[in-house]
């Protein structure tokens, strides 16, 4: 897991006021789930601007051809990052949802079980593909993006997201695939 700290933006401040703009909700949806809210940070134009302009700037000369965003909380980013770079964005979607002939990959969760969908057709082989999503823990999700993806042909640069967990198993489930995180995860306390 790469944390943009350690990879050319130590000290930047945008990195501060994405990780102070993350609200921690404790057990939801679950017990014993530290919920990591992005709500009040796409709220906030500077730090919503902030957040897509750091991946714009990394991603914008590596060739990327689409930008693949994972339903729900991937669609709050991905489409403004494709745009930022030159980029299609599709949608990677939960069941049931896609109207044409769809490739499935189920996976695990840290509160369940799901699946993601993608169209047929809407990646090409040689496409250079960047996956977004708001959050990894375990890295379930990611990896069946990444299936999807690699299924038709196409590579896949990197996958981003907004907050790391430190789930260890994450970086296993990627199996290798490069992952940039901006920031950790807010601690809560509830003194404040
Ligand atoms: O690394 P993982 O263990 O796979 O978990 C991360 C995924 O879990 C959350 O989505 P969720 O499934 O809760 O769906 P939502 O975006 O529709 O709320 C989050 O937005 C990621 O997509
Ligand atoms: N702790 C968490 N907060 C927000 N989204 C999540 N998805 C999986 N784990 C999560």
């Amino acid at each position: 897991m790469m944390l943009a700290a350690e990879n050319g933006l130590r000290g930047d401040p945008r990195l501060k006021g994405i990780s102070e703009a993350i609200r921690v909700v404790p057990n939801f949806p679950k017990p014993g789930i530290m919920f990591q809210d992005i709500t009040a940070l796409v709220s906030n134009h500077k730090v919503f601007k902030d957040t897509v302009d750091l991946f714009v700037d990394r991603y914008r000369d590596m060739g990327i051809s689409v930008v693949a965003g994972v339903e729900a909380r991937g669609f709050i980013f991905a489409p403004s990052i494709a745009l930022g770079i030159g980029a299609k964005f599709i949608p990677l979607r939960k069941p049931g949802k896609l109207p044409g002939e769809v490739i499935s990959e189920a996976y695990e969760l840290e509160y369940g079980n799901d699946c993601l969908e993608m169209h047929v057709g809407a990646v090409e082989q040689g496409d250079r593909a960047l996956v977004i999503d708001d959050l990894v823990a375990t890295g379930g999700t990611l990896s069946a993006a990444i299936s999807l993806l690699e299924r038709v042909g196409a590579e896949v640069i990197e996958c981003a997201c907004v907050i790391g967990l430190p789930e260890v198993e994450g970086r296993r489930r990627l199996d290798g695939k490069p992952l940039y995180i901006l920031v950790g995860p807010r601690q809560y306390n509830s003194i404040i």
